[in-house]
């Protein structure tokens, strides 16, 4: 039998990486490839949990995907981009704002920045149920690659991390991956994301930031690495870290629901995206994620069977664990107030500009 062939389509040739020293934030590299193993998984579990009480980001390796697949994949991910007219691309719009789904496009200019400044991103979203919408027509080919992209970052990228993280705690182990079905009903997906280079007058307005410091809503996010950098993290002393490109590796931190879910323990922290150093910034940055949230019918309340949460102590949001958000909830309500709702600046720190969402005060940092 003759090997099976793919659909051809354009090659998305990323930008050099950049020669700039810049301020790295230093992040455990995680080695998936080890945890076949019970053993493996105790010592992975331990480094996953130190990352995520301190950094909240870490990387991963050993994930099973070639340099050649991730080619591919960035190929895939541009064509939503290119390969669709502005026409066609109206077609497909999210209806975010009335319907607190992401599932389409979100095209340039939706988001309020500052200063009266919009965004010069453009994301198209894929469940990991591609059949749940149609597509444009460039994408239908390539839906099988993209079904097996979404399953390999289901299965071999967070279900692991979900059981280091349930080792973390002390917990059995598959009691996060329990609560992130690949059958059931949540808003895990794929995320293609271009960004655009911007006028000098927009970057002026907004101080360099594309997009403003916040956490992800989710419970995990998945970003394969690319080399235009930009995104950057919110260190414990206050300063902003840049993230570093590594090729083939993924980067990994935690959301909201994750926060709660844990107490307060695993940390949704803080990040944004800035303008790249010069030698990056006449290049488009095309990226690749798979944003997890539980299962709709989760409820947001701590794990207090946890022996660790109940040495070191937790925190609960809402007083009776009925009180606390279910994941559609609370996804559903963020997602249609991203970068929409009129901003409150903090009475308490100056940088920060606050909205309340279920009863939560979501932070934005400047
Ligand atoms: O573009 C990136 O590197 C990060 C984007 C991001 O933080 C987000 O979409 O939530
Ligand atoms: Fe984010």
């Amino acid at each position: 039998m003759p090997a099976p062939t793919v659909p051809q389509i354009l090659h998305y040739e990323p930008a050099p990486e950049t020669t700039q020293t810049l301020d790295y934030a230093d992040l455990a590299i995680i080695d998936l490839s080890k945890a076949d193993t019970v053993e493996g998984r105790a010592q992975l579990a331990v480094q996953v949990r130190d990352a995520m009480s301190n950094q909240g980001f870490f990387y991963i390796v050993g994930h099973g995907y070639s340099p050649e697949q991730m080619k591919r994949m960035f190929d895939i991910a541009d064509v939503p981009f290119s390969q669709v007219s502005d026409e066609e691309k109206q077609k497909y719009v999210a209806p975010t704002k009335q319907t607190g789904s992401y599932q389409g496009y979100k095209l340039r200019q939706y988001w309020h920045i500052d200063g009266g400044v919009r965004d010069q991103v453009e994301n198209y979203n894929i469940n990991r149920d591609v059949n749940k919408r149609t597509h444009p027509e460039a994408l239908r080919p390539l839906l099988p690659e993209i079904t097996q992209f979404a399953r390999h970052s289901h299965q071999n990228v967070l279900n692991p991390v979900l059981r280091l993280m349930a080792l973390g705690l002390e917990l059995p182990e598959d009691t996060l991956v329990n609560l992130h079905g690949w059958d059931t009903r949540s808003e895990t997906y794929v995320r293609f994301m271009k960004y655009y280079p911007r006028s000098a007058e927009d970057e002026e307005k907004t101080k360099n930031v594309w997009l403003k410091g916040h956490t992800d809503f989710g419970t995990v996010s998945i970003l394969y690495s690319q080399p235009v950098a930009a995104l950057q993290i919110l260190a414990r002393d206050g300063t902003w870290k840049w993230i570093k490109h590594i090729e083939n590796a993924i980067v990994v931190n935690a959301g909201d629901a994750m926060e709660f879910l844990s107490g307060g323990f695993y940390r949704a922290t803080i990040h944004r995206v800035v303008q790249p150093p010069p030698d990056q910034r006449q290049y488009t940055r095309l990226g690749i994620f798979y944003f997890c949230t539980a299962d709709d019918d989760v409820r947001l309340a701590p794990l207090a069977t946890s022996p660790l949460l109940q040495r070191v102590g937790f925190r609960r949001w809402f007083e009776k664990d009925e009180d606390a958000p279910l994941m559609v909830e609370w996804r559903k309500a963020r997602t249609s107030a991203y970068g929409q709702t009129t901003l409150a600046k903090s009475t308490e720190e100056d940088r920060v500009e606050e909205e309340v969402i279920n009863g939560v005060v979501v932070k934005h940092y400047n």
